[in-house]
């Protein structure tokens, strides 16, 4: 069902003491959707994922992911979602098929699954003649490959993918994104977070976050027309420009 809500969030704040980080976000993504969640530095992005992965609890607000509540259901919430963080969390001292099994093992899969999944995803990442390698020895941009479909490995019903692609080349994060889309298109929604607005554009709908706050969310041709602009980025730059908060 394409408007069948995975996320829905309404007036989701954190706070740090007298300072709030995200201030009363509502917003809705859908089953199946690539949502793009974007924001200057310190805008709260990281803060409102964690809320939404049940990895910090909110202030105040609502939210409920795959039909569970940020406050009661954390653990189910853990189980129905894969997160891969800008620190992609792979061991760099375990070989890349070891990586898979110790993930796949933390979610309860079991070992034919395990086995046939692997092979189909070496496979599919070309990394056959690899497998038995150390992470260590792969390059950044394969790291992030194999990081996303470790992530996506036990099926879940939606990915949380934190900056991602940070650190590598446009023909290398062009890539990523054929995996993203396949992932897509079985269904798996993604929720991302990115500075590189190229990457906005690949997006079906995209929310822009200012100190806290989600100013924008539409589609990026929506957001273009809306803000008289030739690309995501200028969107971006028009309302980054009234965040009072520094990047650091
Ligand atoms: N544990 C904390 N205690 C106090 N302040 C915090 C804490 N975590 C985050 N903040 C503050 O909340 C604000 C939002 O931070 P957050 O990391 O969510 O931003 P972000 O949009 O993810 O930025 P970036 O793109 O740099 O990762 C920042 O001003 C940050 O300093």
């Amino acid at each position: 069902m394409e408007n069948e809500k995975i996320i829905t969030t309404e007036s989701l704040t954190k706070r740090f003491g007298d300072f709030t980080a995200v201030d009363h976000i509502s917003f809705d993504v859908h089953k199946g959707e690539i949502f793009g969640f974007l924001g200057a530095n310190g805008a709260g992005k990281t803060t409102a994922m964690r809320m939404l992965c049940g990895l910090s609890l909110p202030t105040s607000g609502k939210a409920s992911i795959a039909g569970f509540d940020v406050y009661k259901q954390t653990e189910k919430i853990k189980r129905s979602i894969g997160y891969m963080s800008q620190k992609f969390s792979l061991y760099e001292d375990l070989t890349i098929k070891e990586n898979i099994r110790f993930y796949a093992g933390i979610y309860g899969k079991s070992n034919k699954f395990i086995k046939e999944k692997t092979a189909l995803l070496l496979h599919q990442l070309h990394l056959e003649s690899e497998a038995d390698k150390l992470v260590r020895a792969l390059p950044l941009g394969w790291k992030q490959k194999l990081a996303f479909s470790v992530a996506v490995f036990h099926e879940p019903q939606l990915v949380f993918l934190d900056e991602p692609t940070g650190g590598v080349d446009p023909v290398t994060r062009r890539e990523f994104w054929n995996l993203i889309y396949e992932a897509a298109a079985t269904g798996i929604t993604i929720f991302v977070t990115t500075h590189y607005m190229d990457e906005a554009e690949y997006c079906n709908r995209v929310s822009i976050m200012v100190d806290g706050r989600i100013d924008a969310l539409d589609s990026p041709a929506e957001l273009k027309r809306k803000y008289e602009a030739a690309s995501m980025d200028e969107v971006f730059l028009q309302l980054a420009r009234k965040a009072a908060r520094s990047a650091d």
